[in-house]
């Protein structure tokens, strides 16, 4: 059989490797003239010694990434249709006023209408939100489908998110009855929005009315588990007769009191409920505001996810985040390409691309314990669609979406996604390379998912000082990669995860070299040695 994918060294490396040596010599040279010089050091040369050796830590660290970046193609089409495995996607939301949920609702549609056999496909909402507001769209967005799914099919459309299709299609024919059609589900959200609840005469049927009437008891922070179920693909069928893919919200049991473990709480109740229900082998997780751009992309995957040769210790395969809408210039650094693109493929060369949160597709069985010592295959039972709405696997799911597990010493530890920092992508991804498993890096030409990036400079910054101290949470833990990462990952491994981790000291010696230098120009001192002083 042909292969599905391959690989080659990128050709910089040799270049890397030679820069290596060199910037080493130069580096300790410097290094040790500002010793040489230190019993005559002044407050000026030790801010520079300083700065120097933090940047040469940092440099040291990172060049695990420049020894051997990996580039890497795949053949979707080559893949037989058997091989297509069912796939459950996760979707996380939490705030129906900064995330618009007509903007959920989107990237709903643009997941449920990914090239793939509707019958293998599930997608959860998890709301943590607990909004009646995000439910609507959802139901909105369900009876969108009906039309929208045999529209993008026929039409072979290759944006798949309503938003971003309307944003460029001029709307004639029939994708101006389309257009108006979700200019009405827009309209209808946002009112509802606008008044900050669901009025009942937006809702067509009893049975609706009814779930919203029992929403009115409940809080964001305070309520039961929810779960509904907005389209079951062995009952619901589009307009051309095809079956819909199973759409599914769920809003987790909140309880004062109760940790609940943010995005990662949200997504293990996720992986507890999915399995009651669907137990799909493969999973994708996406952020809310991060659209499929290309309904291809499960099938990329899958070309990496079902190859005998490394299913047995593939954890993931992360597709890198882009995005839409950052201004040309982008002055606030939003598109992170060193993170996303350089840096992954550099790790590609390790043990693979550190998890960044959304655009991750999953094998399973990674997130429950280590790769088995002795490959053996694994037989997922794909649960009977027809069961979804039955009560036992309704009480199983709900049973699945209590607080309870939160509390119980294996989630988040040994299971699921990882506890205990804000960035839980990192950190989970980092835990899944210490117990032995690998990832890989899909980067297609055509971006596989597309997301927002802070556009003004308070996002930006609070961004930042999030990631920054959920990084410090791993780095100053027992799990430091300098030392945990290196002996349980490999050293090269354990480096770069540590050069993420401290991402925050960048900034002694930015504001160093930022500012010694003009002051030292205004009171006119030397800085710098000339070529003709001593060593
Ligand atoms: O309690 C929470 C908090 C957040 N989220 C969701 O998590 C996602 C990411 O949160 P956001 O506030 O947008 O964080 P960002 O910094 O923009 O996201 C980046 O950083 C996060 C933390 O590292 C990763 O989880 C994301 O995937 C990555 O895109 C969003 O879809 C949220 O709705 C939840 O579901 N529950
Ligand atoms: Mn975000």
């Amino acid at each position: 059989m042909a292969p599905l994918h391959v690989h080659h060294i990128h050709p910089q490396a040799t270049l890397n490797r030679i820069h290596f040596y060199f910037y080493s010599a130069a580096t300790i040279a410097l290094i040790y003239r500002h010793f040489g010089i230190i019993s005559f050091a002044t407050p000026s040369t030790l801010l520079l010694l300083f700065a120097d050796l933090i940047l040469a830590f940092m440099w040291l660290l990172c060049q695990g990434f420049r020894w051997r970046p990996i580039v890497r193609r795949e053949f979707p089409n080559l893949l037989p249709q058997a091989q297509l495995q069912a796939l459950d996607v996760f979707i996380c939301t939490a705030d129906p006023f900064k995330e618009p949920p007509e903007s959920v609702s989107s990237t709903t549609l643009s997941v449920m209408a990914f090239d793939y056999p509707t019958d293998q496909l599930s997608v959860y909402v998890s709301d943590d939100g607990g909004s009646e507001l995000m439910l609507f769209a959802l139901m909105e967005a369900a009876k969108f489908a009906r039309y929208w799914l045999p529209f993008c099919r026929d039409n072979a459309v290759m944006e798949r998110s309503p938003e971003a299709y309307f944003e460029s299609s001029n709307g004639e024919g029939e994708a101006g009855e389309m257009k108006v059609m979700f200019e009405g589900l827009k309209e209808r959200v946002e009112s509802a929005v606008k008044r900050g609840y669901v009025d009942l005469s937006l809702v067509d049927t009893p049975e609706e009315k009814e779930i919203f009437m029992k929403w009115k008891n409940y809080t964001g922070r305070d309520h039961p588990s929810v779960i509904q179920i907005l389209c079951e693909s062995a009952n619901d069928k589009d307009i051309t007769g095809h079956q819909l893919p199973n759409l599914i919200y769920i809003s987790r049991e909140k309880r004062s009191g109760s940790p609940h473990h943010f995005k990662a709480g949200a997504l293990n109740a996720l992986l507890r409920v999915s399995e009651a229900m669907t137990n799909a082998p493969v999973l994708l997780t996406l952020d809310c505001d991060m659209h499929s751009n290309d309904p291809g992309s499960p099938k990329r995957a899958l070309c990496y996810l079902v190859d005998p040769d490394l299913a047995p210790n593939l954890s993931y395969v992360q597709f890198p985040q882009r995005y839409r809408g950052i201004n040309a210039d982008d002055i606030y650094g939003g598109e992170i390409r060193r993170l996303f693109l350089i840096s992954a493929r550099g790790f590609d060369g390790l043990h693979g691309p550190n998890y960044v949160g959304t655009g991750c597709f999953f094998s399973r069985r990674s997130l429950y314990g280590p790769p088995p010592a002795v490959a053996v295959p694994t037989n997922y039972e794909s649960k009977g669609c027809s069961l979804l709405r039955s009560e036992i696997v309704l009480q199983r799911a709900r049973n699945a979406l209590s607080c309870k597990y939160d509390r119980a010493q294996e989630w988040g530890s040994k299971i699921g996604f990882r506890y205990g920092s804000l960035v839980e992508d990192f950190n989970t991804g980092y835990k899944l390379h210490c117990e032995g498993w690998r990832s890989l890096l899909c980067n297609p030409d055509r971006p596989a998912f597309l997301g927002h990036a802070p556009k003004n400079l308070y996002d930006s910054l609070s961004q930042t000082r999030r990631w920054v101290v959920g990084l410090y949470e791993v780095a100053f833990s027992r799990y430091c990669p300098l030392f945990y990462g290196s002996i349980k990952a490999s050293l090269l491994t354990g480096f770069c995860y540590m050069y993420f981790a401290l991402w925050g000291v960048w900034c002694f010696p930015i504001i160093i070299y930022a500012l010694l230098p003009q002051l030292a120009l205004l009171y006119d001192k030397p800085l710098f040695p000339k070529v003709s002083d001593p060593l």
